[in-house]
């Protein structure tokens, strides 16, 4: 058996996946060491499996958004049809398909838990123990799990994480969801849909780091379907017992459930991972340069969630695009190109970041915030405007309400941030990354017409409001 390759990534996310493929395509011999499922938590027990619970309630309520369409819903979401759609999605936990593409792709597998053992080099624990060596790099990509914060009673409690509500088999009748970030909206979204009684216990307002108005209007959809939403309001202790869970808040109220589901964030995979054999500390996210080289340690990287730079999917692909190109060519001592926007580096992640939240009402957002760009000392304009008054997104559904907020850099008259709020925004987004990204000028974006009737004329909407620069 070959254990000498010019590179080694540990886990086989998506992010791992890619910087393997990278690699391989630039004409390196690759191994690629995953512990548990090829193709990571997006795959198993993040992105497509939650989307999956949540798609059937969004196709059901955008039916019902729209006269004519709405008297042909007679029914509610048939849950088991809708956990059986989802497990199609997780192919029942099985990466056989995975494995077909990883062996296609000239990557050589080893499963289990790696551990670098030395510089360039990693002991895979597996069937058997293996050490491997790397002529050129090791790539970290081992992600994050889910963070269970010192709550009093929390961790004995036993809650529900994130993995577990994804791969739920059944739906609790009450759920106590804790947490205000994506996660936990999306899935308090999820199980509303399905059924159970929700409660959602924030410390902070839902979604604080996007707008306020994204997590105020999801706060109060939820609140309109009977979801009890209390933010501002820590948890002082979680007990378990008596077949159910009860919550105590910082405010003094009791709350009792059938399950509770702990979406408080997350912590990096990296405490078993031998990094003090290379001089760095265990259990910490690792800290890169924009082509995803740890700093001091030029044959190692870590891309994805475990460099902590943005915790998602797309945005960990990205850098594994970089990563693994950059990876190839210093190994084929050919030029690195790491200036700014360069094809080696993931300058977007410091400023130009899409995300969308998958709940009720959609939010989607790119670049910066509003106050985010004042924080970060630019003349800000901030123009918002009603999606509903737009002639697609009045075609769209009924009634329909949404917001468009515009954040400008006064001084270069480019768009440094966009947010859309509203039913079925998601696919709006991408045009807006492209003009941030792009740094359009506003002027030119006038000539970016959008085809009628459709939800995109917000823009000319939005540009309109700003008014046409001379
Ligand atoms: C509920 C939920 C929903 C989400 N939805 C979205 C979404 O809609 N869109 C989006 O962009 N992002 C979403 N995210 C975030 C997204 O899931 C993560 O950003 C993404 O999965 C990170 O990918 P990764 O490859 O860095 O890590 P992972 O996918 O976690 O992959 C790491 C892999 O490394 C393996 N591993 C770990 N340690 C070792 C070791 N020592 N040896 C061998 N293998 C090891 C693990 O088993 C795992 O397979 C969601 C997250 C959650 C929790
Ligand atoms: N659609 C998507 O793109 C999507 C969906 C889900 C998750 N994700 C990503 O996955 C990551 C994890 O999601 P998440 O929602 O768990 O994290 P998050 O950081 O978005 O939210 C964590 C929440 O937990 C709260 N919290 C943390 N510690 C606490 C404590 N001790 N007591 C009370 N509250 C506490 C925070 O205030 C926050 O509301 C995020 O980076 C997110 O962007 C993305």
């Amino acid at each position: 058996m070959d254990t000498e390759f010019d590179l080694i990534v540990i886990g086989a996310g998506s992010t791992g996946e890619n910087v393997a493929d990278r690699a391989a395509q630039g004409g390196l011999s690759v191994a690629i060491v995953e512990s548990d499922l090829i193709g990571g938590d997006c795959s198993y027990w993040a992105c497509m499996p939650s989307k999956a619970l949540l798609r059937p309630g969004e196709a059901r309520r955008a039916a019902l958004a729209v006269g004519g369409a709405r008297e042909a819903v007679t029914g509610d979401l048939d849950v088991d049809a809708v956990l059986s759609r989802r497990d199609g999605f997780t192919s029942g936990w099985d990466d056989a398909s995975q494995v077909e593409w990883v062996e296609g792709a000239g990557l050589t597998l080893f499963r289990g838990r790696g551990r670098i053992t030395g510089e360039r080099e990693v002991t895979v624990e597996g069937e058997t123990t293996v050490t491997l060596r790397a002529r050129h790099a090791v790539a970290i990509a081992t992600g994050t799990d889910p963070a269970i914060p010192d709550i009093e009673g929390l961790r004995d409690a036993q809650p529900w994480t994130t993995r577990d509500a994804t791969s739920a088999k059944q739906v609790p009748g009450r759920l106590l969801v804790l947490g205000g970030g994506v996660a936990a909206c999306e899935l308090a979204t999820a199980f509303a849909d399905l059924g159970s009684a929700v409660t959602v216990v924030s410390r902070s307002p839902l979604l604080k780091q996007f707008e306020p108005f994204a997590g105020e209007a999801v706060a109060g959809r939820l609140r309109e379907r009977g979801v009890t939403v209390l933010t501002d309001t820590g948890t002082r202790r979680v007990t378990r017992g008596g077949g159910g869970v009860t919550v105590e808040t910082d405010d003094g109220q009791r709350l009792e459930a059938d399950e509770v589901l702990a979406a408080l964030g997350r912590k990096p995979r990296s405490d078993d991972l031998g990094l003090g054999s290379v001089g760095l500390a265990d259990g910490e996210y690792l800290e890169v340069d924009d082509s995803m080289r740890v700093t001091g340690h030029d044959w190692l990287y870590a891309v994805g969630d475990i460099n902590h730079r943005v915790l998602l999917t797309h945005q960990g692909k990205y850098q594994a695009r970089a990563a693994g190109d950059a990876i190839a060519a210093r190994a084929r001592g050919a030029a690195v190109d790491d200036a700014e926007w360069g094809a080696h580096v993931a300058t977007a992640d410091h400023a130009a970041v899409p995300q969308v939240v998958f709940s009720d009402p959609q939010v989607a957002s790119v670049g910066l915030t509003a106050a985010a760009a004042e924080e970060a000392g630019m003349d800000v304009r901030v123009v918002d405007v009603p999606l509903g008054n737009v002639a697609g997104a009045s075609l769209h559904a009924d009634d329909y309400e949404g917001t468009a907020r515009m954040v400008v850099d006064e001084q270069r008259a480019v768009v440094v941030g966009m947010t859309f709020v509203g039913p079925d925004v998601a696919e709006l987004l991408h045009a807006a990354t492209i003009a941030v990204v792009g740094e359009v000028p506003l002027g030119r974006l006038w000539h970016a017409v959008p085809a009628y009737p459709t939800m995109s004329e917000v823009w000319l909407r939005l540009l309109e409001a700003y008014g046409r620069p001379d």
